[in-house]
């Protein structure tokens, strides 16, 4: 058994800023002697809106909030402590500044435990919807879909496929992960309180269920302070006030509630609900026992049962 970590923060407009919260998440994760952390997606900013997120985003070689995870974990490495990061982060999806229609990528990193970046998985799914009296969001905006599946891969806790936020909605990409060697999923997000509150656990437990793996979500929580960003003119770790916002894009709130569910469906970690008072960046743990999902998989051998003469997959 290995134990697994989730945190969960509430992201600002401002990466230096956020870098400090993750910090704090590599020390809780390391003192309790998890293997792999997971963070939710966009932790390294939440803009205002389109045109705020093409102005801050950075390549990750140049990003202060990629390349100080990196630093730090090469750091931990060398005092014998390992853990591997896996974050939720933007970059710039222009070649060149004339790029007519600039998008950035909404990007799953994996870095290694001596901080360096071994995968990159590129947000499918995006999410353009438009609820009665609840979010309208168009991510398709400013955010570049990607077009692949990223092959599950060897981690110190398991075999880990990618998945993003709304991507988890889409069975089909959790069954393909599955059928791909997968026993861990992963969907870090920013889902909104009214999505949330009707469909995360639910939608979690089942793609558990369809996959027969564990599916860890790490969550966005609470109201996000999109007002604030890194004065890169001068000190890069200083912080400065941005144009005011109007009063809707400053109520970006997420959901929280990170949850680690297991290969039977059953929620076995989850963090706190939003709470207005204290949005201290927190984690959770849970052991991974890769024999359940062996065995869970053996009782009911849901991938041998497959029509897939039926239903060409
Ligand atoms: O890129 C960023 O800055 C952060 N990205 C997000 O917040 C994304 C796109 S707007 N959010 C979701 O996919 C929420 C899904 C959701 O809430 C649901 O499926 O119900």
């Amino acid at each position: 058994m290995v134990l697994v970590a989730a945190g969960q923060l509430s992201s600002t407009s401002s990466l230096s800023t956020n870098l400090k919260q993750v910090l704090k998440l590599i020390t809780k994760a390391v003192n309790l002697n998890a293997k792999v952390l997971f963070l939710p997606e966009a932790s390294d900013y939440i803009a205002k809106n389109a045109a705020h997120s093409l102005k801050i985003a950075r390549p990750m070689e140049t990003s202060v909030f990629v390349t100080g995870i990196q630093s730090r974990l090469k750091e931990l490495h060398s005092q014998g402590k390992a853990l591997d990061v896996v974050v939720g982060i933007h970059e710039p999806a222009w070649k060149s500044p004339d790029d007519p229609h600039k998008r950035v990528k909404n990007l799953l990193i994996y870095i290694n435990s001596t901080g360096n970046i071994t995968r990159e998985y590129q947000k499918i799914h995006l999410f353009d919807i438009n609820i009665p009296q609840g979010p309208i969001l168009q991510e398709s905006n400013s955010v570049e879909p990607g077009n692949q599946v990223v092959a599950p891969f060897d981690t110190p806790i398991g075999k880990l496929g990618l998945g993003i936020c709304y991507d988890i909605r889409f069975p089909e990409l959790a069954v393909k992960l599955r059928d791909m060697g997968a026993e861990i999923l992963t969907y870090p997000s920013a889902f909104t309180v009214k999505t949330g509150a009707a469909h995360w656990h639910l939608l979690g437990r089942a793609r558990a269920i369809d996959s027969q793996s564990y599916v860890i979500m790490p969550g966005q929580k609470g109201v996000h302070d999109v007002s604030i960003e890194d004065d890169d003119a001068s000190d890069p770790t200083k912080v400065v006030k941005c144009q005011a916002v109007n009063a809707n894009e400053q109520k970006r709130i997420s959901y929280g509630h990170s949850i680690i569910i297991d290969p039977w469906g059953t929620v076995v970690a989850e963090a706190s609900d939003i709470n207005l008072n204290n949005d201290e960046p927190e984690i959770i743990v849970a052991d991974i026992d890769l024999d359940n999902v062996k065995k869970i998989r053996r009782d009911m051998p849901l991938k041998d049962h497959r029509r897939r003469e039926i239903f060409n997959n």
